[in-house]
């Protein structure tokens, strides 16, 4: 498809990957290994494909989730698969995927292992990039997860959540965590999460709509029709 018959989500997803490669590129430029923090879900597919086709130093790019389902790899709604099969692509195959599920049969069982594998990592992450969902939620951190008020005030990097509005538990990482990055983008399309953003914006309860615990990051908007 030409650059012109694109759609405002196609070019969005191009900008962002552009931005988002130059800043691999320029922390790659003072240190060994940069990380790059995405997040699933539908919105991130078209970014992921333009991503995979940025040429950088892939072999130095560690890539890791905002959250997870605490199901197997191959399950369809595996955020790791759709990492794989989307961003692991491409020049991108040689960045190293780091998946935030283990063979435990739960996530408070297997927190302790991936908390060891995210410390290994190069903090602070180069870029988090962040979803959101109707309700105002973003990675796990949904407005009715149990652990809310855990997630957002631990120094652990990762909580096991249960969010009766979700049929499966998850993983997150913790807003501490999450902050801990040199730049933050929120990637969002439609009139609903530009009504829900703008709700976010004029309030301040975190518990009402957690994506508001990333306002002040700063935080830099990419949003489409
Ligand atoms: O689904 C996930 O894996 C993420 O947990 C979630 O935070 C996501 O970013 C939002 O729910 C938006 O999802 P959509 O892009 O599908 O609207």
């Amino acid at each position: 498809m030409s650059e012109y018959a694109a759609t405002p989500r196609e070019h969005l997803a191009r900008q962002l990957a552009e931005a988002v490669a130059e800043a691999l590129r320029a922390d790659l430029a003072s240190q060994a290994r940069a990380l790059l923090v995405v997040s699933g879900g539908s919105t991130p597919i078209a970014f992921f494909a333009a991503l995979a086709s940025q040429e950088l130093a892939w072999d130095r790019v560690d890539i890791t989730l905002a959250d997870e389902r605490w199901v197997s790899e191959e399950a369809d709604d595996s955020n790791a698969r759709l990492v794989r099969e989307h961003l692991l692509v491409g020049k991108a195959q040689q960045a190293r995927f780091v998946p935030l599920t283990t063979d435990h049969a739960t996530p408070e069982q297997g927190v302790e292992r991936v908390t060891e594998r995210l410390l290994q990592l190069t903090w602070p992450a180069s870029v988090v990039i962040l979803g959101m969902g109707g309700d105002g939620h973003t990675a796990s951190l949904f407005p009715d997860s149990r652990e809310l008020d855990l997630a957002l005030a631990t120094d652990a990097p990762v909580v096991a959540v249960r969010t009766p509005s979700q049929p499966q538990a998850r993983i997150t990482l913790s807003a501490e965590r999450l902050h801990h990055a040199l730049r933050h983008v929120l990637h969002i399309t439609g009139d609903d999460k530009r009504t829900v953003l703008g709700r976010a914006m004029s309030g301040d309860d975190v518990r009402e709509l957690p994506i508001r615990a990333f306002l002040s990051c700063p935080l830099a908007i990419y949003w489409a029709p």
